[in-house]
């Protein structure tokens, strides 16, 4: 803090809970949060990890800087002996995308989740200890959505008992793997698997891809980055990649084969394990996207509430100060429903992570009935909290002024990094025409006595739900969880039911679906909308120490469910799940909640616990000095170096002295 001020103190004052409690419920547990607050510390005070001036550097110095990063993070976590928790504390902090996301977020996974215990054991040491550097190589230049649709074989060749992985077309050519442009010497490969001229599906092998010994690609290797993406510095630390194979041999013992094994002699065994299996790593990492997207929804609120408090406009009486620009009623209908989801995303993630767990134990016990359920939660929450995370970022720059489009507010890079998980790990749309499916299979099945399980089970009462009417009568009626939940069921299942109803006129069933695509994702929003309603109640019904800490979650659990209750109005009168009158009283409990947030609005961002470091925003600094520092920061502009910018010569100067022989 520049003086020791503090320029929110005054905020500060204002909080009616305990902050240092919320940081606990935020971080998950003591455990959790005392990790997570010594990393952030020990992250934010080494100057090797500064950021600085990420967003100036051209990208070959950006990438050999990320490369920097990453060796020294690897340094610092074998040095201190840290745990694989604290490791990952360490390389989230760091805050830079590398090509060790996918190292540890999808090559690891994909070899615990679909390798055989032998494969395991071979692969895994290796990696742990970073001794191969590996990636997720699936999508193609072709098809990303359309996994069924790749294009790259796997041959088998009973004479050497070997693959032969081979890129028949330009367009089988894997595109955007993260970490194979420049850096992996391996990668979990999906390609057709081909025995004795028959196609077996995708399947993922194990591909040495460079030598170890001076990292040239291995001979049929051809290998590259894919180009600049979207962003200054942003996503561009990472070496998203180009691999075209030309009949390239590998052991058959690297087919990775917990679903299914090729034999000796090429034929190919199913084992108990389903084949949706395969997808597996997908479903763990939607699982991790949903966590991540309250991390940068949290982040990018942060920025704008602080902000917002610190920012003046208009209003001032006799010479005194302007607004805050927090009092705006218009800027409180904007920010803190954000702020609500950032809670909101952290509960439904806490629960999506218990439930992956859970999953995974019973897919160890060979117990796959939860696995449609894993599927159908992690791919609908991921769509639905990266797409309001991604324009929540975008909002808050907007709500952020002119400000917020420097660089220095750390939101245009923000949104640049995050704006593309909106389409990795599936692009959002297909993914939420996944659940469509089985949305329509569970309402399909309503009338055959199955009863529903899971997210799902609020179908089982659907004649219950068809007749629901809301007994709202006034506004503080709203903060009643009971009625809040029926009204989300009725209208997702409502919305459910008339789309089978319409589903049910096509002779065509896929017809039926693809024209009915686009309402079906509007249930499907209702649906996911759902979960997290429901989730954050639950949470709200455990023992939460501190105090005024669980008032204010009711409060934004409130604005929450309201906001989109709002937001959502037309859907809940179309299926008359509320009356225009009750709709028009929850909009009054909104507005009475947002007071109600208003003096808490610091203390409920400081409780994020964010160093400064990782905001990486003068515009959100904990201690509100932003106007000296913002000056400061654009002199260090690589165009203030010079008085008179390279250039004048030959174009300012020409310019300007004919618009003078001009006048005379
Ligand atoms: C869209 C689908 C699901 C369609 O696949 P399909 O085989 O045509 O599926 P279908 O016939 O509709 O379904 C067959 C069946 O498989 C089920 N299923 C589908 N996906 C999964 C899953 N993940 N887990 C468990 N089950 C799954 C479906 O529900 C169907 O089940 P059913 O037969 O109806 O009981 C799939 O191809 C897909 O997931 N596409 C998206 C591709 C994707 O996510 N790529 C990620 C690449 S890696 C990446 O982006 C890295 C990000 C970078 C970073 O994190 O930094
Ligand atoms: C930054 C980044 C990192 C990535 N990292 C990796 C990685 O490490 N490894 C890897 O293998 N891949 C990676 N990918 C690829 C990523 O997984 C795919 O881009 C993603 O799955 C989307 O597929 P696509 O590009 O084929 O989109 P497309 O499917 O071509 O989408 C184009 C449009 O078509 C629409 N569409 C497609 N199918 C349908 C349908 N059935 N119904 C209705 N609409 C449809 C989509 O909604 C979208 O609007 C990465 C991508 C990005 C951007």
């Amino acid at each position: 803090m520049e003086g020791g001020v503090d320029y929110l103190a005054d905020e500060r004052k204002k909080a009616e809970f305990d902050v240092q409690q919320m940081k606990i419920v935020w971080a998950g547990s003591h455990h959790t949060f005392e990790i997570s607050d010594r990393i952030s510390k020990l992250v934010a005070n080494d100057p090797a990890f500064s950021k600085d001036e990420r967003t100036m550097l051209p990208r070959k110095e950006l990438f050999k800087n990320t490369l920097r990063k990453a060796s020294y993070a690897w340094k610092r976590i074998n040095d201190l002996h840290l745990s694989e928790e604290e490791a990952s504390q360490l390389r989230f902090y760091v805050d830079e995308p590398a090509f060790t996301d996918l190292h540890w977020g999808m090559f690891i996974p994909a070899i615990k989740g679909q390798g055989t215990d032998e494969q395991q054991k071979k692969w895994l040491p290796l990696a742990y200890k970073m001794q191969i550097i590996g990636c997720y190589a699936q999508t193609e230049l072709g098809h990303g959505s359309n996994v069924q649709g790749l294009e790259t074989t796997a041959t088998f060749d009973p004479q050497t008992d070997e693959f032969v992985i081979h890129s028949p077309t330009l367009t089988s050519s894997k595109w955007w793997p993260g970490g194979l442009g420049k850096v992996s010497t391996h990668g979990v490969v999906y390609a057709r698997l081909i025995t004795d001229g028959q196609e077996h599906g995708i399947h993922g092998f194990i591909v040495q891809l460079r030598r170890l010994e001076d990292h040239r690609p291995l001979p049929g290797i051809i290998i590259g980055d894919i180009g600049m993406k979207f962003g200054n510095g942003a996503y561009n630390t990472m070496d998203n990649g180009v691999l075209r194979f030309d009949h390239v041999r590998i052991p058959r013992d690297q087919m990775l084969m917990r679903v299914s094994q090729v034999t000796r002699d090429g034929k190919v065994v199913q084992s108990d394990v389903p084949r949706q299996l395969v997808y597996g790593t997908m479903v763990y990492v939607r699982q991790t996207i949903v966590q991540d997207a309250s991390c940068a929804l949290s982040r990018a609120v942060c920025i704008a509430t602080r902000y917002s408090a610190v920012r003046r406009q208009f209003g001032s009486h006799n010479g005194g100060p302007e607004t805050q620009v927090i009092d705006y009623k218009t800027q409180q209908s904007r920010l803190f429903p954000l702020l609500a989801s950032a809670y909101a995303f952290r509960f439904v993630g806490e629960w999506l992570k218990w439930l992956y767990t859970d999953v995974t134990q019973r897919l160890q016990a060979n117990d796959f009935s939860t696995l449609p359920e894993a599927h159908a939660c992690t791919a609908g929450l991921k769509s639905l909290t990266t797409s309001v995370t991604a324009d929540g970022i975008e909002e808050c720059r907007k709500l952020c002024g002119g400000h917020g489009y420097l660089c220095t507010s750390g939101l245009p890079e923000l949104f640049a990094v995050y704006v593309p998980a909106c389409t990795y790990e599936g692009d959002n749309i297909v993914l939420m025409l996944q659940v469509a499916r089985i949305l329509m299979k569970t309402v399909s099945q309503l009338g055959s006595g199955k009863l529903p399980v899971g997210t799902m089970a609020y179908m089982g009462r659907i004649e219950h739900l068809l007749q629901y009417r809301c007994n709202v009568q006034k506004a503080e009626d709203w903060l009643n969880p009971a009625i809040v939940l029926e009204a989300f069921e009725a209208r997702a299942a409502r919305m459910s039911v008339s789309c089978a109803k319409k589903l049910s006129k096509f002779a065509n069933p896929e017809e039926g679906f693809a024209e009915l695509s686009a309402d079906l994702v509007e249930a499907v929003v209702a649906h996911c909308q759902l979960i997290v309603v429901s989730k954050f109640i639950e949470k709200l019904q455990q023992d939460i120490p501190g105090k005024g800490v669980k008032q204010q979650l009711k409060v934004l659990c409130g604005v929450y469910y309201l906001f989109l209750l709002h937001k959502h109005q037309g859907d809940f009168l179309a299926t008359s799940c509320v009356t225009p009158k009750q709709a028009s009283l929850a909009n009054d409990q909104l507005r009475v909640l947002y007071s109600q947030v208003r003096p808490n609005a610091i203390a409920l961002v400081d409780a994020f616990n964010y160093t400064d470091h990782f905001l990486g925003s003068i515009l959100g600094r904990y201690d509100g000095n932003v106007y000296p520092k913002l000056y400061e920061a654009a002199w260090k502009d690589p165009l203030n170096d010079s008085v008179v910018p390279d250039g004048y010569h030959q174009y300012i100067r020409p310019l300007l002295k004919q618009q003078r022989s001009a006048k005379l």
